[in-house]
C-alpha cells in the first residue's frame, strides 16, 4: 500500500503500532483548488478524506478504537451511525474478527453507507427513530456490556482522527493554515483535529494554530446556536432535518470539546441551507474534479458564506477537511443532474444529440 498513511504518527498513538488493525488509512490527498482559489481569492486547500479506505474520515478513528478492542479482548463491537461510521467499524470489526452491531436510523442512511455496513458483516438495526435516539439505545447496551462502544464519545476515536491535523500541518511544511473549515454533527471531527493541533503546538512543530470553523446544516446547526450566545452548553434540536443526512445529528455527544476547540482557537460556526450545499457539492465537482458526499460539501459551501460576509479576508490560507465520498449517497448525485438519453446506437442521430 502507499508508504505514507497515518501510522507515521504512532508515537502520538495510544496504540502498539505492531499489533495495528490497519487498512493503511490516513495519508489522503491534500489538494490545492488553483480553480476555486482564483474565483473566491482565497489560497484553498482540501483535505480529502474520502479517499480512506471506506470513503470516510472515520477509518483513522476506527483502526485505533478497534485496535483498542482488541486489547481490551472484547468480542463485540458497536455504534450508532448516520453511516460512515457504521461502515468503518463494519470493515474494521470485519478485518479484527470482532462481531459487530450497528443501530441506524430507518430510512435516512445513504445507500453506500448501508451496503458496506451490511456486505462487510455487520448486524444492521435499522431503529424507527433517529440518529440521536439510536445512539441513546446503543449507550445502554454498552452500559450493560453487551458491545464496546465505538462512537467518538470513546476517545481512542478521536485518537486516530486528530491524524488529520498532523498531516495537513506536515504537508503545508509546518505553517498553520488561517483557518480550518469542516462539517460538524456529533462534533468528534472538530474536536480531533484541534486536539492534533495542540499536540503539534505544545511539541514546538508549529509556532501558529489555525482557528477551527464547524459547520452545520441550518435544520441540524446546535453548536451553531451555542456559538452565536457563546455559550457552554446547547440545545438539542429535536427533530434534526438536512438533506445532508451524514450530519442529521440534534445532540451532539461531543459538544464540549467542540465548543472548547471553537471559543480556544478563535474560531466560529456557521450554519448553511441544504440547496447552499448541495451547490457547493456540485462547483467542487465540476471546478475541481473532487467528489464529495452532502455533508461535506457543507464546509465549502461554509466557505463561501464566509467570504460573502467579509468573515474572511482575500488572500487567507484556508484548508476545507472533505469528509466523505461522493459514491456515499450516489441517489442524491443522480437527482441533482438531468436523466441520460436513451438512444439508438446510431452515428448521425448521436452527432446530432452531441453537437
Ligand atoms: C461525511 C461526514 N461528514 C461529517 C460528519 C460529522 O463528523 P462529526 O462531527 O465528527 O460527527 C460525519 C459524521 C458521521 C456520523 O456521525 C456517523 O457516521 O455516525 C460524516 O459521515
Amino acid at each position: 500500500g502507499r508508504k505514507w498513511n497515518m501510522w507515521r504518527y504512532k508515537e502520538f498513538l495510544p496504540v502498539d503500532e505492531s499489533k495495528k488493525v490497519s487498512l493503511n488509512e490516513g495519508g489522503t490527498p491534500f489538494i490545492k483548488c488553483n480553480n476555486l482559489s482564483k474565483d473566491l481569492k482565497v489560497d484553498l486547500y482540501v483535505k480529502v478524506e474520502g479517499s480512506n479506505p471506506t470513503g470516510s474520515f472515520k477509518d483513522r478513528g476506527m483502526s485505533v478504537g478497534v485496535t483498542k478492542a482488541l486489547e481490551f479482548n472484547v468480542d463485540t463491537v458497536g455504534c450508532a451511525s448516520t453511516g460512515n461510521t457504521s461502515a468503518s467499524l463494519a470493515a474494521y470489526a470485519a478485518r479484527a474478527g470482532l462481531r459487530c452491531i450497528v443501530f441506524l436510523p430507518a430510512g435516512k442512511v445513504a445507500l453506500g453507507k448501508l451496503a458496506q455496513a451490511m456486505f462487510h458483516g455487520a448486524q444492521v438495526l435499522s431503529i424507527k427513530d433517529n440518529f440521536d435516539k439510536a445512539l441513546e439505545i446503543v449507550t445502554k447496551f454498552a452500559l450493560g456490556g453487551y458491545l464496546y462502544l465505538l462512537n467518538s464519545v470513546n476517545p481512542f476515536r478521536l485518537e486516530g482522527q486528530k491524524t488529520i491535523a498532523f498531516e495537513i500541518l506536515e504537508e503545508l511544511n509546518w505553517e498553520s493554515p488561517d483557518h480550518i473549515i469542516l462539517p460538524v454533527g456529533n462534533a468528534g471531527n472538530i474536536s480531533a483535529i484541534w486536539k492534533g493541533i495542540k499536540e503539534f503546538y505544545e511539541s514546538d512543530f508549529i509556532d501558529e494554530k489555525p482557528c477551527m470553523i464547524g459547520i452545520q446544516a441550518e435544520g441540524a446547526s446546535p453548536i451553531v446556536e451555542a456559538v452565536k450566545k457563546q455559550k457552554l452548553d446547547i440545545k438539542p434540536v429535536k427533530n434534526p432535518e438536512t438533506v445532508a443526512t451524514a450530519i442529521r445529528i440534534g445532540s451532539p455527544v461531543n459538544y464540549p470539546k467542540a465548543l472548547r476547540a471553537i471559543y480556544e482557537s478563535n474560531g466560529t460556526a456557521l450554519s448553511v441551507s441544504d440547496e447552499e450545499i448541495l451547490k457547493a457539492q456540485r462547483l467542487l465537482a465540476k471546478k475541481e474534479g473532487i467528489g464529495v458526499e452532502p455533508a461535506s460539501a457543507a464546509s465549502i459551501a461554509g466557505l463561501i458564506k464566509l467570504i460573502d460576509d467579509g468573515y474572511l479576508d482575500h488572500g487567507e490560507r484556508v484548508v476545507c477537511v472533505l469528509t466523505g465520498h461522493l459514491l456515499k449517497d450516489p441517489k442524491i448525485a443522480i437527482n441533482a443532474c438531468k436523466k441520460p438519453l436513451e438512444v439508438e446506437p446510431d452515428f448521425n442521430l448521436l452527432k446530432k444529440i452531441i453537437g
